[in-house]
């Protein structure tokens, strides 16, 4: 099993306020002065160097991290579950493999979890998938090892929640971790603020890992910060990658090349012809995004 850092953890950070998981409980405590000159602000999720100052603890420094969102702002972030649903509202797979892709290029594991399957058949998001090098994970309402699986992932990993609105993440995390709220309430309670401010990332430990209370994941594609070069939009198609030394031209973008492995394996039934067409999209808006940026 992985092993999550038992290191100093941002848990939340509120109004100038950090919470800090350590080795021997909470600490709560600001950030030095320095980060704010510097324009850097902790995140949820940072590991931390902690220092006493006058009589107090602050943050003194944050360890590298491995990866980190603006919106929701959460660093070092290992595993996202990309919750869509069979029906109400139906699911976009283009929006759902830019998810997938975003999570990829920041090496996050995507695990997609279908809701609502009592309502409808997954068949479409066993089959888009199914060669696809994503975990698809059925949640209807009575499917406990889709629960037991998710249980199982969370352990050693920092996890987040990400879907359009009313696809069901809301329930998910309720079946999952059923004292969440209460929880919620207590840390804001104790914290004597921020019940009533912004949203705010807040992490909390479970079955051996971290699960991130997240709800602002749903703009994921929107962010500039999260937009993935057309050069390496191929590495973020787990299916892709055994082909792509096999193409006939270096630096294939796998479009209209000849002797293109990838369009091969769409060809022959290996790539599914719907995440083919979602990175032709992608590649387009790639393409079109730095043209624009050039111009600006
Ligand atoms: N039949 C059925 N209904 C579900 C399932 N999961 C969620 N729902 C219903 O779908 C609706 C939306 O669920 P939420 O959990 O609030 O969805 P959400 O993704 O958190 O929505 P936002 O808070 O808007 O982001 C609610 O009425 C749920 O009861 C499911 O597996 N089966
Ligand atoms: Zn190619």
């Amino acid at each position: 099993m992985q092993q999550l850092q038992k290191e100093n953890r941002i848990m939340k950070g509120i109004g100038g306020f950090y919470y800090v998981q350590t080795p021997s409980g909470p600490v709560e405590c600001r950030a030095k002065g320095i980060f704010r000159k510097r324009g850097i602000s902790p995140l949820a999720g940072d590991l931390v160097r902690l220092e006493s100052e006058g009589g107090g603890t602050v943050i003194a420094d944050i360890l590298p991290r491995k990866n980190f969102f603006v919106r929701p702002p959460v660093a070092n972030l290992d595993l996202l579950f990309v919750v869509a649903a069979t029906v109400e509202p139906a699911p976009n797979f283009l929006v759902l493999d830019k998810m997938c892709a975003i999570a990829l290029d920041k090496g996050v594991t995507p695990v997609l979890v279908a809701t609502k399957t009592d309502l409808a058949s997954a068949d479409s998001f066993s089959q888009v998938y199914a060669r696809s090098g994503i975990e698809v994970l059925l949640a209807g309402q009575d499917e406990d090892a889709a629960l037991a699986r998710m249980r199982e992932l969370i352990a050693g990993r920092l996890c987040a929640f990400t879907g359009n609105s009313g696809v069901g993440k809301s329930t998910l995390l309720n079946r999952l971790l059923p004292g969440l709220r209460q929880e919620t309430a207590g840390i804001s309670k104790k914290l004597g603020r921020g019940r009533h401010t912004t949203r705010e990332v807040e992490l909390f430990e479970a079955f051996g890992g971290l699960v991130a209370d997240t709800p602002g994941f749903s703009s994921l594609d929107m962010e500039r910060a999260n937009v993935i070069l057309k050069e390496n939009l191929q590495f973020c198609f787990p299916e892709f990658e055994p082909l792509l030394n096999q193409c006939r031209f270096t630096g294939c973008s796998h479009r209209r090349e000849k002797d293109c492995a990838v369009r091969r394996a769409v060809e022959q039934g290996l790539i599914h012809p719907r995440r083919y067409e979602n990175y032709l999209t992608m590649y387009e808006n790639a393409s079109a995004i730095k043209e624009w940026e050039q111009n600006g």
